[in-house]
């Protein structure tokens, strides 16, 4: 490509983008989407452009021109970013507006058709029963949310084995927050007052969040550490205290339905899913999940549930357990407090990651958005090259990252392998999101806490010596080429897990007993003192 049509592209591209933003604040994002395409393409052309374009040092023009190229490219891949970052901002409203057309077809489908008198009055009462003990404004006013707001029956499943054993109501429930301590629910707004000019902020509340029942759960999902047999033994008994004390139904991993089958039929009222469109539908239909292992386990539990999550109930039996407070040899006492409520839980934060591939020509190509508890570390693989990775914050330049890699944490993520790479330790329920270098290659690289509402972009730019790979909660890892890149933000959907006592409470107990932080023998009284 010469000098001249390599501009006139550049030029054309420029064009090109202001045409396709005016258009797509009329139509969406298909546009955005082939706009940040032809934008990448413009800064691929121009890395090509140098490459192939000895610059001997003598010639200032030409130096001049290779700047001047470089900060064209620089130019767009910002353009590209934004544009990014808008596509993953209107996948979340497709999202969002998905779910409400089909709650919207549910009261649809309950509410007409043709039906006789006394389905009518079946559904009347099917109705009745969905809304809350107290009254709307009550329930749902200033202090908490109802669950009946978010989650709402769902039509069978499309399996009529496993949809017929499912049961289809779930328990609903209130999260209150209580206030400096007092489990009232009462919640005191935190606010920013300007009166008479002065910027004033009230009274901090403690937002200790309590969840309490509103109709008693009766579903519980069983999610287990698989190959350990004190897990498969415990399994087997709370599954059996769940049915015969608390008439409980049960849903387990297809996995452990075998195994608990196999071993004695008693385990016939046990429910199970046969493919992957019924684990979409899980979230309503089950109201608690007990997960039994550490906190793989959790972290697995989460990954299955791509949007609301049920509450969960982690039970210890791994070596560190900062997300499991449960002991598991008083189950029977846990489970009792859980079911009855009211009880404190943390609203675990997650991010969703979106990669978004340099080939990828419209919105259809990119890939589904993936939800992660801990983190998403995007590190050099079995590349012995530095890792380079350029970082954005919505359309801010945050740096280039050139060492072993990068992670991008939740708060809830910040002691697990954040905390290894030199991060800070960050209760979980902060809301924030962590921006932990691994190993950089430079002596000013410290860790960032960024605020939770932004969107990070982060591209392996086309200069890359070497490939990079994502990784999401040490699970599933991705390539990600040159020109690729890979979007985060924190998802709408949280993890609620339970406390065994308050969310400070465990957090603190779990980095004093997991990590032993800041043990140390106490000084003795005896010795020199001051004055
Ligand atoms: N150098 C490291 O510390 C390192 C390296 C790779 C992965 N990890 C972590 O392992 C996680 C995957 O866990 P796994 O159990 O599937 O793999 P795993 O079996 O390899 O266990 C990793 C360890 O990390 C602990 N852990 C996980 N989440 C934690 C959290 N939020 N807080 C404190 N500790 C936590 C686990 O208890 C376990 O001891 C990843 O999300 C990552 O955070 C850490
Ligand atoms: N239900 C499951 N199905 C498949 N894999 C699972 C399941 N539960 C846990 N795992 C995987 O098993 C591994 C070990 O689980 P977990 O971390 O809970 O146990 P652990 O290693 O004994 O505990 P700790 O991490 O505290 O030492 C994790 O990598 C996790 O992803």
């Amino acid at each position: 490509m010469s000098l001249d049509e390599l501009t006139q592209k550049v030029s054309d591209e420029r064009v090109n983008h202001d045409t396709v933003t005016s258009h797509e604040s009329e139509n969406g994002s298909i546009s955005t989407v082939s706009s940040t395409v032809s934008s990448v393409e413009s800064e691929k052309a121009a890395y090509e452009f140098l490459a192939q374009t000895p610059i001997k040092s003598s010639d200032a023009h030409l130096v001049e021109f290779s700047e001047a190229m470089r900060t064209v490219a620089k130019a767009l891949r910002r353009v590209a970013e934004g544009k990014a970052a808008a596509q993953a901002e209107a996948e979340e409203w497709r999202r969002k507006y998905e779910l409400e057309m089909s709650h919207k077809q549910q009261s649809k489908i309950k509410g007409y058709g043709s039906c006789t008198n006394n389905e009518l009055e079946k559904l009347a009462s099917q109705l009745t029963l969905e809304k809350p003990a107290s009254d709307q404004a009550g329930c749902c006013g200033n202090h908490g949310i109802c669950s009946h707001e978010v989650l709402q029956d769902e039509s069978p499943g499309t399996n009529p084995r496993s949809s017929h054993k499912m049961v289809s109501r779930k328990a609903s429930f209130r999260l209150s927050w209580g206030c400096n301590g007092d489990k009232n629910g009462q919640h005191k707004h935190d606010f920013v007052s300007f009166e008479k000019g002065d910027i004033t902020t009230a009274e901090r509340s403690n937002k200790q969040i309590l969840l309490k029942w509103e109709s008693s759960p009766q579903t519980v999902l069983f999610i287990t550490k698989p190959n350990s047999n004190s897990v498969h033994v415990l399994c087997a008994e709370m599954v059996r205290w769940l049915r015969e004390h608390k008439n409980i139904n049960v849903v387990v991993e297809p996995r452990v339905s075998k195994e608990l089958l196999t071993e004695d039929s008693y385990y016939n009222f046990i429910q199970t899913w046969d493919d992957d469109e019924e684990i979409k539908r899980l979230h309503t239909k089950v109201d608690l999940i007990v997960t039994l292992g550490g906190d793989g386990t959790v972290l697995w539990a989460a990954s299955l549930f791509k949007g609301p999550v049920p509450p969960v109930v982690a039970f210890s039996l791994g070596s560190l357990g900062f997300m499991t407070p449960f002991p598991s040899e008083q189950y029977r006492d846990c489970l009792d407090n859980v079911l009855n409520g009211p009880f404190s839980i943390t609203l675990r934060n997650r991010l969703q990651c979106h990669v978004i591939r340099d080939a990828a020509k419209d919105e259809l190509e990119t890939e589904e958005p993936i939800l992660v508890l801990n983190e998403v570390t995007i590190d050099r693989g079995i590349s012995s090259y530095l890792t380079y990775l350029e970082c954005y914050c919505d359309s801010s330049f945050v740096t280039c990252v050139q060492g072993d890699g990068l992670i991008i944490s939740t708060t809830s993520g910040s002691t697990a392998y954040s905390l290894a790479a030199g991060g800070s330790m960050v209760h979980p329920q902060v809301p924030g999101i962590l921006f932990t270098p691994i190993c950089p290659h430079s002596l000013s690289f410290r860790p960032l806490i960024l605020p939770e509402y932004v969107t990070l972009r982060v591209q392996v730019p086309y200069n890359s010596r070497g490939q990079a790979w994502a990784s999401f909660d040490g699970k599933d890892r991705k390539l990600l080429s040159p020109g690729d890149a890979l979007i985060c933000s924190i998802s709408p959907w949280p993890v609620p897990t339970a406390c065994l006592v308050d969310s400070t409470t465990d957090f603190l107990r779990s980095i004093h007993e997991g990590l032993h932080w800041n043990l140390r023998k106490s000084q003795s009284f005896d010795g020199p003192h001051s004055g």
